[in-house]
């Protein structure tokens, strides 16, 4: 067990596209800092993506602050494996500080600012950058009879690809872009139901995911109130989305009201057997590690200015959405997130 307390002025909690957007801005400042990452490689949350996973943003519109993501090899958006080649150059490209696999336990008051300790030893900083996005904390509605289901059940967090599925009863429940790309595939191969809380909301087919974004922005700057409402939720029409509506693969229920052994009861009384249920219904913060300073409050989130803890000001939070910077849990807004808090950063660290 190492316990040499190494000490750096800036620690960034996550090696996934929001660390080393940051990370590039504090290396040109030539800032003193260190990224903690748990995986065992490059990429963060896309390492966990299902197989056939795409952007639903173009690769121009998907690059962090230094690098144009390169346009891929193939038709169509960049996919999960061309994210990740992405990601791993970018380390590479501009020598990141990065220490893998490095899972951050808890963070406390100490030392200049706080002590972090990890399986691999404690450390200290005098600021410390949560961007530990929401992967690793999964939600799942808690639903009456949910434990009794005897059924397979997977959150989308850990969907791989539709082969499990054929010929299966399965319900596709939530109406993002995760349930209806997963939708949009199961469909044809097993008998699928898509179950959404109210109708989904679909983008114009010419619209992607560059335009959600823009909207994040619009909004955070209190834009003309004519800017459409619609949120990083909104489907964007990728093309195996526009097929599967097509085929009128894409046609949704509203909710169940509890669930048996064997399925679930709809609203109206009646039973309905399941084999299997795919919950794509989001991500809370993964902020487990900062319990226990006392600063995750009852919504999971943390009180923040411009990103800075309120209740402790040593910390600072990126990537979780508009909260911590405007669209930052997209790769477009984690590259302008970054230049603004880097300058913040390394003010208080120099103040
Ligand atoms: C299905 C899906 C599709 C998406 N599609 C798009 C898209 O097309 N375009 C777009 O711009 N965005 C998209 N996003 C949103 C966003 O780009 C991703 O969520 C992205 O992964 C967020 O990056 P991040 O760096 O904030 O978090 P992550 O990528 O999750 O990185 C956080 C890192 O922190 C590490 N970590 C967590 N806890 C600890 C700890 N305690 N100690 C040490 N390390 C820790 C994790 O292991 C991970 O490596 C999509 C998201 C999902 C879920």
């Amino acid at each position: 067990q190492d316990q040499t307390l190494d000490t750096h002025d800036i620690i960034i909690v996550g090696g996934g596209q929001m660390g080393l957007s940051l990370g590039y801005y504090l290396r040109r400042a030539k800032a003193d800092f260190l990224i903690l990452d748990r995986e065992d490689g490059p990429g963060g949350a896309w390492r966990h993506g299902w197989n056939s996973l795409r952007l639903f943003s173009p690769a121009g519109y998907s690059s962090l602050p230094g690098w144009m993501m390169p346009p891929p090899h193939h038709e169509g958006y960049p996919t999960r494996d061309d994210v990740l080649a992405y990601l791993h150059a970018y380390e590479q490209r501009y020598d990141l500080p990065i220490r893998r696999p490095v899972r951050v336990e808890t963070i406390e008051p100490g030392g200049a600012g706080l002590e972090i300790s990890t399986n691999h030893g404690k450390m200290t900083a005098k600021m410390v950058v949560s961007a530990t996005g929401t992967w690793s904390h999964p939600y799942v509605p808690d639903i009456a009879g949910r434990a009794s289901f005897e059924g397979s059940q997977v959150h989308s967090a850990h969907y791989v690809g539709p082969e499990d599925y054929a010929g299966q009863t399965v319900l596709v429940v939530g109406g993002g872009n995760s349930g209806a790309q997963i939708m949009a595939e199961i469909a044809p191969i097993a008998r699928a139901l898509w179950v959404t809380t109210q109708e989904p909301i679909f983008l114009p087919d010419d619209v992607d995911g560059r335009v959600l974004f823009e909207r994040a922005i619009a909004r955070m700057k209190g834009g003309p109130s004519d800017v459409p409402v619609g949120g990083i939720g909104d489907i964007v029409m990728v093309p195996p989305i526009k097929a599967a509506r097509d085929r009128g693969d894409l046609s949704s229920v509203r909710p169940f009201d509890r669930m048996t052994p064997t399925g679930v009861v709809w609203p109206d009384g009646s039973n309905m057997a399941v084999d299997a249920i795919i919950w794509c219904t989001g991500f809370r913060p993964a902020l487990a590690h900062l319990v226990g300073l006392g600063v995750v409050e009852g919504d999971g989130k943390v009180v923040v200015e411009s990103q800075r803890s309120v209740k402790e000001p040593h910390l600072w939070l990126a990537g979780y959405g508009d909260w911590t910077g405007p669209g930052s849990a997209t790769l477009m807004g984690a590259a302008r997130t970054a230049r603004d808090m880097a300058h913040a950063l390394t003010n208080a660290i120099n103040s």
